[in-house]
């Protein structure tokens, strides 16, 4: 078996005395691909952020690349795009600048980027389909293109892990298509995937396993689930298994 990049042992987390995690233990293993499904306001994001260190657990533990959280510094090893942060905001960077940006913590603040930097920043634009884009401002792109900027801007640094949170939600179909394929090239060159989704659309071939988080747990760990029921109609706009109440034809196994 490979290696756990991430490992979440009974870890809890609450916000203002309200337990919003409980009990919960994951492991994603070098090249695996993982999604986490669920209902709003289950904890999908507050999981990736327990796992990132970005809200502090009040129970069990984190580790990354083998090392407990409170001891990990490489985060140049992790990619991290998080949920609807707009790369424009009105801050008059160009597309390039922004995915440039992703190079920082390998490069260093101080040192000028060189042709490796480059190199790296012009393969993630291609990767996201936005080469062409690379000299607009970020503010002139639409939403579904800046989230493919900021999905470059994670591959540009060269990450061995990386964790998104719904990088296809509001997104057109052509920027899910791009965004399916640089993830593809991303997990064929090796690398390890946690993304939270709502709809899986283009992503769905490339998830080895799915993560259904229920008030707070996890319910289901394993192959992903198939919409069944009402689930299943193409006009049904998302899938959010609630593993407790739903038929058992809910899933696929
Ligand atoms: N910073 C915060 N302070 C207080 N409560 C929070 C905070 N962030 C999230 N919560 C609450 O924690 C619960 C879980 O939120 P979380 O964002 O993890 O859910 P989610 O499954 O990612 O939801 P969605 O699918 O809507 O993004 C929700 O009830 C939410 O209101």
């Amino acid at each position: 078996m490979n290696a756990p990049v991430i490992a979440v042992q009974h870890a809890a987390v609450g916000y203002d005395a309200r337990t919003v995690l409980r009990d919960v233990s994951l492991t994603v293993t070098a090249g695996e691909v993982v999604a986490v499904l669920g209902a709003n306001g289950s904890g999908k994001s507050t999981l990736i952020r327990a796992v990132l260190g970005l809200v502090p657990l009040s129970a069990g533990s984190v580790t990354l690349f083998g090392r407990p959280l409170r001891r990990f510094r490489q985060w140049e090893r992790i990619g991290y795009v998080p949920q609807r942060l707009g790369a424009g905001g009105g801050v008059p960077a160009t597309v390039r600048e922004v995915v440039a940006s992703g190079r920082l913590a390998r490069r260093g603040i101080l040192r000028p980027p060189g042709a490796a930097d480059r190199a790296a920043v012009d393969g993630a634009l291609r990767a996201v389909g936005l080469a062409d884009r690379a000299d607009d401002a970020v503010a002139t792109l639409s939403g579904g293109q800046q989230q493919r900027a900021l999905i470059a801007r994670a591959l540009a640094g060269h990450p061995e892990l990386l964790v998104l949170d719904e990088p296809t939600a509001g997104v057109d179909a052509t920027s899910q298509e791009a965004f399916a394929g640089a993830l593809r090239e991303f997990v064929d060159g090796g690398g390890t995937v946690l993304l939270v989704a709502h709809e899986l659309g283009p992503l769905r071939p490339l998830i080895d396993r799915a993560v259904v988080v229920h008030a707070g747990e996890i319910c289901h760990d394993g192959p992903v689930p198939e919409p069944a029921g009402h689930h299943a109609e193409p006009d049904h706009d998302h899938v959010h298994p609630h593993c407790p109440d739903e038929p058992v034809g809910l899933w696929s196994n």
